[in-house]
């Protein structure tokens, strides 16, 4: 039987360890506090679910596993890949390391060079993996065989797992969406309406397409699950805990009190600056990003950040 570990034991880590569990693998769960996982008001949909008692939960590292399944927010993965176990690692997590700029596979590449890695990412609520509804996503890693490698164990008839050697545009897709998902809800909190939202959608598609050229990816992966397939899902749904947050700041709530109130991590919030340097860094236009950036670091009120957007003149699509 194969050995799977899940570090992290939010929302996505208790998720993908019942997903795993399903799958006939062993499986342990790493929790920093174990008996302060799933706070309470944390994903209540998720509390159907208890955890089988045969997957062990502990806040000891293990010794050795098959796979290391990372479910750590970005910006703590690199305190915590010191103590993975040698195997294969899947990054989970979708962001930028605000202080250095890293994408999840760079953190890995930099903090543990001896270790294979893979990325998963795609439109995937937890509370629906948890529930076993049918899912796909997609497994990146520089060598495909990596990715197969890794994908084989974990991959069901429910959880299809696609693969791809793109890292860059689907860790990009992964960390822009969270952001394109704050000002989608924004733009609905403020009242400007559905038509308004889609338009937002497409431009910041068209943006996230531009960086990754830039960055040396492939635009063809924007149109896969984890460009336009987790933005459907991300930028339409207050189940996203982004674009609960951009809800809340679009009805005028203030930052720390939206934060306050999020069932977990909105990584959009830590990834729009990050997004804007990099794209700063390669002279790439991200006026979406840059208008979420400076209205999440109030330098623009909601007022200012709309009329930013709207003003701008349209160009040739
Ligand atoms: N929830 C989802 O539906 C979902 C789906 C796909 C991807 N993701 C991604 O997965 C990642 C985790 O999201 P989540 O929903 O599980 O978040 P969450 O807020 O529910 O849980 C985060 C977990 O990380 C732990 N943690 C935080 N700081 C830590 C540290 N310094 N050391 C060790 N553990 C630490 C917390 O204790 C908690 O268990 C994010 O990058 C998110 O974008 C989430
Ligand atoms: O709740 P969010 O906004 O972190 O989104 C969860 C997943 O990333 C959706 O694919």
């Amino acid at each position: 039987m194969t050995n799977i570990t899940v570090f992290g034991a939010g929302a996505w880590g208790c998720a993908l360890a019942l997903h795993i569990h399903k799958t006939g693998a062993n499986v342990r769960l790493w929790a920093r506090n174990p008996s302060a996982r799933l706070p309470s008001g944390a994903m209540p949909r998720l509390r159907d679910h208890p955890l089988p008692a045969d997957i062990t939960v502990s806040d000891t590292f293990p010794v050795t596993t098959d796979l290391s399944v990372v479910v750590i927010p970005v910006q703590h993965l690199a305190s915590v890949l010191p103590h993975l176990p040698q195997a294969p690692v899947l990054l989970c997590c979708k962001g930028i390391e605000q202080t250095t700029l890293d994408f999840p596979l760079e953190i890995l590449a930099r903090v543990r060079p001896d270790l294979k890695g893979a990325f998963l990412s795609g439109p995937n609520f937890a509370h629906e993996i948890a529930a076993g509804l049918p899912a796909a996503a997609v497994i990146a890693a520089t060598q495909h065989e990596t990715a197969q490698h890794i994908a084989e164990p974990i991959s069901s008839p429910l959880f299809r797992l696609y693969t791809s050697t793109d890292c860059t545009g689907v860790q990009l897709g992964g960390a822009a969406k969270n952001v394109i998902a704050i000002a989608a809800g924004a733009t609905m909190g403020a009242g400007l309406g559905e038509n308004a939202r889609a338009a937002l959608i497409t431009r910041g598609l068209a943006e996230t397409g531009r960086l990754a050229t830039a960055l040396g990816g492939q635009p063809a992966t924007l149109s896969g699950l984890a460009g336009i397939g987790d933005l459907l899902l991300t930028c339409t749904s207050p189940a996203s805990r982004n674009y609960r947050m951009g809800l809340a700041l679009g009805q005028g709530s203030r930052k720390e009190e939206a934060l306050t109130t999020l069932p977990g991590v909105a990584e959009g919030v830590t990834t729009a600056s990050a997004l804007l340097s990099i794209a700063r860094r390669h002279n790439v236009h991200v006026p979406i990003t840059e208008t979420i950036a400076s209205f999440l670091s109030g330098s623009l009120t909601l007022a200012q950040a709309q009329d930013k957007l709207l003003s701008r003149p349209p160009g040739f699509e």
